[in-house]
């Protein structure tokens, strides 16, 4: 398994499985490569060589991920609840699958670009954020928002 140099910034809030002296289950990753910028850069580059820059405006983009999510909600929409890794699924619907969330993530990608928001950066401090909002010792095992938690 790859070795991520991405650490959480509030390293006192340990994983679950760890603060119960277990060892953390085997999770799915993903590869470390390409990166998101490496993704701006090659959507960027698709789209200088067909003169589309014209059609990617911000609210363009936002219309297309949200129809990429639509085609993605389509393969869910007729299933029952699915488990972790889909093992009731086709390897065509597992392809096609990845199709969409690959352009979702591409427009998204794309859509951060177009807005100046650097995403890589922005999800960092957002996850910061969601740290100290939902705090492990407070929310261990609840999913309630955040704003029905009495201190
Ligand atoms: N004007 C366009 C058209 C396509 N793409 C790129 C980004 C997406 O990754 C993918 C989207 O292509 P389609 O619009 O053809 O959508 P699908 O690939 O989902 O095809 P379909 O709608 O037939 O499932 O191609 C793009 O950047 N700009």
């Amino acid at each position: 398994m790859a070795e991520s140099s991405v650490k959480a910034q509030e390293v006192s809030e340990a994983p679950a499985a760890q603060q119960n002296g277990l060892p953390a289950p085997e999770r799915f990753s993903f590869s470390p490569t390409p990166t998101l910028e490496d993704i701006r850069r090659l959507q960027a580059e698709f789209t200088d060589e067909r003169n589309w820059e014209q059609y990617h405006q911000p609210r363009n983009l936002l219309l297309a991920m949200v129809g990429e999510v639509g085609e993605v909600s389509e393969l869910f929409q007729w299933k029952g609840e699915v488990a972790e890794g889909l093992p009731s699924w086709t390897e065509r619907e597992r392809e096609q699958l990845s199709h969409e969330l690959s352009d979702v993530l591409i427009y998204l990608v794309e859509l951060a670009e177009k807005c100046h928001v650097d995403l890589p950066k922005a999800v960092l401090a957002k996850m910061a954020i969601n740290r100290s909002k939902y705090p492990a010792s407070k929310v261990h095992g609840l999913a309630k928002k955040y704003t029905e938690y009495q201190d």
